[in-house]
């Protein structure tokens, strides 16, 4: 379950100028894999979670979610972007469970999860506040808690920690790290940041710009679990190095 497979898939933006934004790319993410795009700015990243959320069509190739085609987004995926656009009128807890709500789904169902999911995110304290008091750091665990309350098979992230200062973006990543330790959710994560690919993932794809390519897949076998201290290990600067070396490549 949250198995992924991208097969020889190209996405083409129709238009006067049409922008070929990803070429043959092929992909394979596992059960419970978590699994990071890396590169530069325009390489295709977003286009590409943007296919497995459903929220876009693929122009060839084949895209399938557990076996079956991808057509529209749906409860089984559920997606983290940059800024968790929460209701600003509903509190915490409200805004977590405003999707199986909605959905119908019985409260014996969510209720439980939810307080689970907030727990885990650190906000059980916080149930009551106004998305306005707080942190930037809290609305992106919120929106964490919000992603995961469905019970989905994957996790996509796109960028979530990138509006975040450098001290919380690292708690943020220890917390995704203990979250994914204890769920075990399939994870598609993008990044330009090669630190953050290297700490969080068993698999790093590294994407190449305009049209975009998966020019390298490194797998990342430090042991786990993993933890901010694992930033500053010699096997960790020897990826970094690596992928520094192969990121020049891409570029020039
Ligand atoms: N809806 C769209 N219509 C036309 N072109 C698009 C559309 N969405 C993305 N593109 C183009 O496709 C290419 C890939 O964009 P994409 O957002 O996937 O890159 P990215 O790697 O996620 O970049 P970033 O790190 O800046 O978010 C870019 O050249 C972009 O301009």
């Amino acid at each position: 379950m949250g198995t992924v497979l991208f097969q020889n898939v190209s996405k083409t933006f129709p238009g006067v100028r049409s922008v070929r934004a990803l070429d043959d790319v092929s992909l394979q993410i596992g059960e419970g894999d978590f699994v990071a795009l890396l590169g530069p700015s325009g390489c295709g990243k977003s286009t590409l979670l943007n296919l497995l959320a459903g929220f876009d069509r693929l122009s060839d190739g084949a895209l399938l979610f557990d076996g079956r085609p991808v057509t529209r987004p749906g409860p089984d995926r559920g997606v983290v972007f940059q800024e968790a656009a929460l209701f600003p009128w509903l509190d915490v807890w409200n805004n977590v469970i405003f999707g199986p709500k909605v959905q119908g789904v019985p409260k014996s169902e969510y209720e439980p999860r939810a307080r689970e999911l907030l727990r885990l995110v650190g906000l059980d304290a916080f149930a009551e506040a106004l998305p306005v008091q707080l942190s930037g750091g809290m609305r992106q665990r919120v929106g964490i808690a919000r992603a995961l309350v469905m019970n989905p098979r994957a996790l996509l992230m796109d960028e979530p920690f990138g509006a975040l200062d450098a001290q919380t973006r690292l708690s943020m990543q220890q917390l995704l790290l203990d979250v994914w330790e204890t769920l075990g959710t399939t994870v598609l994560f993008v990044t330009h940041d090669i630190d953050e690919a290297i700490l969080l993932s068993d698999r790093i794809c590294v994407m190449s710009a305009r049209p975009g390519r998966i020019v390298r897949t490194i797998p990342i076998t430090l042991p786990r679990p993993r933890s901010i201290a694992s930033l500053t290990s010699p096997a960790f600067v020897a990826y970094k190095a690596d992928i520094l070396a192969e990121m020049n490549v891409v570029h020039h």
